[in-house]
């Protein structure tokens, strides 16, 4: 049987007069990366927001660790990467990395090493004892990553973590999103990139504020008779 580490069911949201979700139903279970597609204005990041329990559903149900949302304390078993970056720029890369690792409850010897793992996987090791004022936008960004990967959390939300980031590195990054699947870890990430789509183990497509198809990428290229998920991403939104 599966582990649904998360588990929405019937997931409503509206922001005053505007319906953004209406009925969505998703689930990651343990050591799965799902991918959240959509068009812009979909809704992805509240899915993501509700999940993480920054923004509570008017009608559904959501559960992290089986545990009814929102509950602050999951926060702590969570590694989320948010679109905008939350850096101290007065701060190196390295005082952020600490930081960030303190508060997640890191011990000091584990935490050091872990720096060094994050900061090598997104590429920054060079660039760790710079403030964090003169980092390019997509430097920001794989500090970000490495921070959400610290303390090997058992779910990983990253929302659009590969913006600004070359395709070398991605491939880099991808690489670790697999084996921290194959530890048994989940992951849920959104993605504009329609390549990265191919690469998790499920694919949400998320249109009209319901998840209108979710299978593996294989499975729904078969449905949609198509070679691609952005032919499946186009040929749905063409049905809409
Ligand atoms: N706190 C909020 N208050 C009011 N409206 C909001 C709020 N958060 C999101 N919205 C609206 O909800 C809709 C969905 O936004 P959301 O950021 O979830 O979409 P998205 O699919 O992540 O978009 P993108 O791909 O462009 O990041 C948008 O119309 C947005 O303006």
């Amino acid at each position: 049987m599966n582990t649904a580490i998360i588990d929405l069911q019937h997931i409503a949201k509206q922001f005053g007069s505007q319906t953004v979700l209406k009925d969505v139903n998703l689930t990651v279970n343990a050591g799965e990366i799902v991918g959240l597609i959509g068009p812009s204005g979909a809704g992805k990041s509240t899915v993501i927001k509700v999940t993480l329990g920054m923004e509570v559903a008017n009608g559904g149900s959501a559960k992290v660790f089986n545990t009814q949302l929102p509950d602050r304390q999951l926060l702590s078993k969570i590694g989320y990467m948010a679109q905008t970056d939350a850096l101290y720029t007065s701060l190196s890369g390295r005082e952020n990395l600490k930081f960030y690792g303190q508060m997640k409850g890191i011990d000091k010897q584990k935490l050091q090493d872990e720096i060094l793992h994050a900061s090598k996987v997104v590429d920054l090791t060079d660039a760790l004892d710079r403030r964090v004022a003169g980092y390019s936008g997509g430097m920001m960004r794989r500090l970000s990553l490495a921070i959400a990967l610290l303390g090997e959390p058992d779910l990983l939300i990253l929302d659009e973590p590969t913006v600004g980031i070359d395709p070398a590195l991605r491939r880099q990054i991808w690489a670790e999103l697999a084996r921290v699947r194959d530890a048994g870890r989940s992951i849920l990430i959104t993605t504009h990139v329609m390549d990265e789509a191919e690469l998790v183990d499920r694919v949400a497509l998320l249109l009209d504020g319901k998840v209108m198809a979710f299978d593996k990428p294989s499975v729904l290229k078969e449905q949609y008779h198509v070679g691609t998920i952005e032919d499946v991403f186009l040929k749905a939104e063409g049905a809409e």
